[in-house]
């Protein structure tokens, strides 16, 4: 079994000193939402997040990430034949647990507006009233079953192949970063020594395909 998950992530409604942002307010208006029931997303509010946070409107606000990287895990075959849990942490200390039958939509605009839904309710559920997405509070130190081995994943780590990343027939927890640039803000490198699959930095998707390939290896899929 692969516990996946991501960590530190900049997935976050437009917190409240930004609502009154003209940029924001003008695509609230186009979308007919309040201001708060938007996804931050830096692909459109460029502007505002630099005015907001200066300097780091390339990090914050990054929804296109987890877009990327679920349309990989949820429709991955380790997933489909129920290997495979994925676990969102958020910057704000939420928990985002994905049933694994839930499937992302195709459509960005209808991925952020699923996402909305999910921080705004706490839940997306199915037409038949299964719950696909829930939110809980915790941080990334609680995610993790006690009986798995935990694996952290940096650019800074020691080397190692991917196919060598589980080496041993066990349950593995593993830990990406949930973010484009800069470093965890949670204090992962107190409890876990990191690796690296390779010598320069990957997207969170790539990795992330990685280590499911790995992962159907080990479990004797592929
Ligand atoms: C785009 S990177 C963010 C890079 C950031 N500068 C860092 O040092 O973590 C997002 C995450 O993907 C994973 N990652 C990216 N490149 C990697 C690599 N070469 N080896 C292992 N993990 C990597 C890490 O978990 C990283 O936190």
């Amino acid at each position: 079994m692969l516990q996946l998950n991501i960590i530190d992530s900049e997935l976050e409604l437009v917190p409240e000193e930004m609502c009154d942002d003209y940029q924001i307010r003008k695509i609230a208006n186009t979308r007919n939402k309040r201001p708060e029931d938007m996804i931050l997303d830096s692909n459109y509010m460029h502007g505002a997040i630099d005015r907001a946070f200066p300097g780091k409107s390339n990090r914050v606000g990054r929804p296109d990430i987890f877009y990327h990287l679920l349309n990989v895990t949820q429709d991955s075959i380790l997933n489909r034949l129920g290997y495979l849990e994925t676990m969102i942490h958020t910057k704000n200390d939420e928990i985002i647990k994905i049933d694994k039958e839930t499937r992302i939509p195709k459509s960005y605009n209808r991925f952020i507006g699923l996402m909305e839904k999910l921080l705004k309710n706490g839940k997306v559920e199915s037409p038949d009233g299964k719950i696909l997405m829930h939110v809980e509070k915790g941080n990334w130190n609680s995610m993790n079953h006690n009986n798995y081995e935990s694996i952290l994943l940096s650019p800074k780590g020691a080397k190692v192949k991917p196919s060598n990343i589980f080496l041993r027939k066990t349950d593995f927890s593993v830990f990406i970063g949930g973010f484009s640039e800069g470093d965890f803000l949670s204090p992962v490198y107190k409890k876990l020594n990191p690796i690296s699959i390779f010598d320069d930095e990957l997207t969170i998707w790539t990795v992330g395909w990685e280590i499911l390939s790995s992962m159907e290896t080990l479990e004797g899929i592929r």
